[in-house]
């Protein structure tokens, strides 16, 4: 029997024995000023008494406990790393996601909060000199380590912390954590500072200048000494000067690295156009009114939706509140971060992964002290420790890499719409083609549907799109990479000093196979899913229901001999192309060529100013570009998605091509589209070619309807992985048993099925897919298997369950 005052609940992070239950820890009284709620914490685990990382979710008061609670070891932060919205939305996640409590928080944490940095503190004001004395005798900043500190010295740290006067800081590898610079700020008021100066100005008339710039200034702004140079145009000596006189105080300010190197221009609101108007109006409506009134912006390709974002982002930061903006990836899209910076400046925050972690840390530390207001990012950016949130806007929220692939398995669409719901504020997810479940969930009126049906440019049309038939381009000239009207088209545009991007499409690489004379491509005759080739084993699978057939040497429709597997690479076009046109500047932009850090960027800004004809390049080029001298886009080969085994391959193909399309012609010169396939009566293709996305969504739904898929139906895939192929295709057998003994039998279950890759680090991959409507009892069935995959005797077998997968492939 010990007593004690307090008891801190931890989520211990041990992969080997996950669970979602906090365990109790007793909180040793020299750590009961320091433990909060949200704070990571390290603790002993188990008969050894490992350390490991833990979490803080919860305190309580005790007076006496029975039994001997292990102490915390160590608290690793100052303050709370996690703020109450973010430890509800992880209990949610992990529910929602079927994923662990902790994975979700880590989920959330800056990658460098996921280690241990050395971390110092140092003071953000000027203290007292006896405070300097006590808490930083060697000088500031000093170590941070409160095991290794006396209680005194952290208690007082600790003290002025809360009063915002020390801070704990993150030694980064990779740059040094905080880069700084010299801040100053007026150290008198403005009427004394006007008074000097009338006294100075005869015979220092520098010293006025910089006095006249001192009174202007708030009392309580620093501002970078070089800044203020420039702005008071003074030298150094003039600064030494006024330090010395009194006149300004001098202080170590930080300097945030800027991930986006490139000066923006700053721009202003533009005048809208009707369609625009009632958008923003409405949408700001719902900023104003605190609703969570959510909205699909449905706006054809340059009608001027970043437009809209930024004028409803104004009216939210007008209200004192902050904004959230999603972009798909954002590496893939400078341009998107650019125009925000332009319109709202220091404002702005910019997350993704492209960053180094000091970088990172930097921006997520700027979001954290309330200095942005304005975070822009990808996907995981959707778990920025933004607070008070007036607006959330997705933006092409149609784009798969907002689900993550990893647990924990989310989409930033769910995420965003609880934080909406959280801060009662308008999510307004944007696309000119929206997902089918998005566009579906308009109809039902969950979203309010705001149209633009229209170019923004009043000189800009929608471009003219034909489709090319390479079946009988193939019967002409045996080329199957370029067609005869579309080299036509090339040339022109060369001839004219005009820009051309080419998409080379490279899903689906070689995994299935299509017959080069009618376009057959053979498909699975229970699920009408195409086959994928497995040379391993030589045979044509179809990854939904297990069917299996040989691989065939002729058509089996036009009994061709040209049926072969399907792909090329952009390295062997770009060579294609160049030879066919000498005197074209091409650049090409795939994973090879943007593997660098910013080249990306480069190579668009190259084509930006027109250092080269033509953009070649993979599906990275298709969305978000906007440059006004594109007047032509070639689609070398639409038909790769459309061969993949996926019930959304009508739904991407469709969106990739509309997209791609909507970068030709987007100012004044009018622009054409030219699409590559063997595939022209498929009603992808054929809807695409007239832009036609409401058409599309009718068609597609029915479609889904009738093979019972999304977003008719529910989906979960589980997969379950180990080296041994009998191990993981057994524990997929046991998992099927347990489904069809607790779900009733309107569910759905598809397979157990080898994965469409069947092996990959050297692994082997099975899966089983449920579609279901109504199954109350699926929650208690999946968290029963889950626990079963974690007995120890089925050591190395890995378990995943993917709520609303992306595809069943
Ligand atoms: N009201 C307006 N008046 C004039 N130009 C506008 C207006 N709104 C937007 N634009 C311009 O129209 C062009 C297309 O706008 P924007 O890139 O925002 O379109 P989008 O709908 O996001 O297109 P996409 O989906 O293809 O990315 C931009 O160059 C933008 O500056
Ligand atoms: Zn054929
Ligand atoms: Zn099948």
């Amino acid at each position: 029997m010990t007593t004690m005052a307090q008891i801190g609940q931890i989520l211990v992070d041990v992969p080997t024995m996950q669970t979602n239950d906090p365990y109790s820890y007793a909180i040793p009284a020299e750590l009961e000023h320091q433990v909060q709620v949200g704070m990571r914490v390290i603790v002993p685990f188990g008969r050894g008494h490992r350390l490991v990382d833990g979490v803080v979710v919860g305190l309580s008061d005790v007076t006496s406990f029975d039994g001997q609670l292990k102490p915390i070891e160590t608290v690793l932060d100052l303050a709370p790393v996690l703020n109450s919205e973010l430890r509800q939305l992880a209990d949610w996640l992990a529910t929602k996601t079927y994923a662990f409590r902790i994975t979700c928080i880590q989920a959330m944490l800056p990658n460098l909060l996921k280690t241990q940095p050395k971390r110092q503190v140092r003071p953000t004001t000027t203290l007292s000199d006896a405070e300097m004395a006590t808490y930083f005798p060697e000088g500031a900043p000093r170590d941070f380590d409160a095991t290794k500190l006396d209680e005194e010295t952290v208690a007082g740290l600790l003290k002025l912390q809360r009063a915002g006067e020390v801070e704990v800081v993150y030694q980064v590898k990779d740059q040094a954590t905080a880069k700084t610079t010299t801040g100053i700020t007026p150290a008198l008021p403005p009427t004394k500072l006007n008074e000097i100066r009338e006294a100075v100005s005869q015979r220092a008339p520098k010293q006025a200048d910089l006095l006249a710039f001192l009174a202007q200034m708030p009392a309580d702004k620093v501002i970078a000494q070089s800044e203020a140079r420039k702005q008071a145009n003074v030298s150094a000596a003039v600064m030494t000067t006024a330090a010395e006189k009194g006149w300004l105080t001098r202080s170590t300010l930080e300097v945030y690295r800027d991930p986006f190197h490139q000066p923006v221009t700053p721009t202003k609101p533009l005048q809208l156009n009707a369609e625009q108007q009632v958008a923003v109006s409405a949408i700001t409506t719902a900023v104003d009114e605190q609703q969570t009134e959510n909205f699909l912006v449905e706006g054809v390709t340059g009608s001027g939706k970043t437009e809209v974002y930024l004028q409803s982002i104004a009216v939210a930061l007008d209200q004192g509140r902050t904004a959230l903006m999603l972009v798909p990836e954002i590496a893939l899209t400078p341009q998107m971060v650019n125009r925000v910076k332009a319109r709202f400046g220091q404002r702005v925050a910019v997350l993704h992964s492209g960053l180094s972690k000091g970088e990172q840390y930097d921006e997520w530390r700027r979001i954290d002290r309330g200095e942005a207001t304005v975070v822009v990012g990808a996907r995981s950016a959707v778990f920025a420790p933004v607070e008070n949130l007036g607006i959330i806007i997705m933006d092409e929220e149609h784009e798969s890499s907002y689900k993550q692939d990893e647990n924990p398995r989310y989409h930033a669409r769910d995420v965003a719409l609880w934080r909406g719901e959280y801060n009662h504020c308008p999510v307004v997810l944007g696309s000119a083609t929206p997902s089918l479940e998005t566009r579906a969930r308009a109809a039902k009126g969950l979203y309010t549907r705001l149209v633009l049906p229209k170019r923004a440019k009043t000189q800009a049309m929608m471009p003219t799109v034909h489709v090319v038939d390479m079946r009988e381009q193939m019967k002409l000239q045996g080329d199957s990479d370029f067609s005869e009207p579309l080299m036509t088209a090339i040339q022109e545009r060369l001839d004219r000093h005009e820009q051309i991007v080419l998409m080379l499409n490279r899903r689906g690489y070689s995994s299935f196979v299509m017959c080069r004379d009618c376009g057959f491509v053979l498909k699975c005759p229970n699920c009408d899913i195409s086959l994928t080739l497995h040379m391993d084993t030589h045979s044509m699978k179809c990854h939904y229901c297990g069917h299996e057939e040989p691989i065939p040497h002729v058509c089996p429709n036009c009994h061709s001999k040209k049926i072969r597997y399907y792909g090329t690479g952009t390295q062997k076009v770009q060579q294609a192309l160049e030879q066919r046109l000498p005197d074209a500047k091409i650049l090409r932009m795939d994973v090879d060529s943007t593997r660098r850090k910013g080249a990306h960027e480069r190579l668009l800004r190259q084509f930006g100013e027109h250092k080269a004809d033509i953009l070649l390049g993979t599906q990275m080029i298709a969305k978000g570009l906007d440059f006004p001298n594109v007047t032509l886009v070639g689609v070398l080969n639409a038909d790769t998605a459309l061969g993949l085994p996926d019930f959304r391959a009508s739904e991407r193909t469709f969106q990739l091509l509309t997209q791609v399309s909507g970068r030709a012609g987007r100012a004044s010169k009018p622009g054409e589209v030219y699409i590559q396939t063997f595939n022209p009566d498929h009603y992808a293709i054929q809807l695409a070619q007239q832009q036609d996305y409401e058409r599309f969504f009718v068609t597609e739904m029915h479609m889904r309807h009738q093979g019972s898929y999304p977003p008719y139906y529910f989906a979960v895939q589980l997969t379950a992985s180990h080296e041994e192929e009998a191990v993981a295709a057994k524990a997929m057998f046991q998992i099927v048993e347990a489904l069809k003994q607790g779900l009733s039998p309107q569910a759905i279950i598809l397979g157990p099925t080898p994965k469409a890759i069947a092996r990959v680090k050297r692994k082997y991959y099975y899966q089983v897919v449920i579609k279901y409507k109504h199954e109350p009892k699926l929650r208690a069935v999946l968290e029963q298997i889950r626990q079963a995959a974690q007995v120890p005797a089925r050591h190395g077998l890995a378990v995943t369950i993917d709520s609303e997968p992306m595809s069943f492939m």
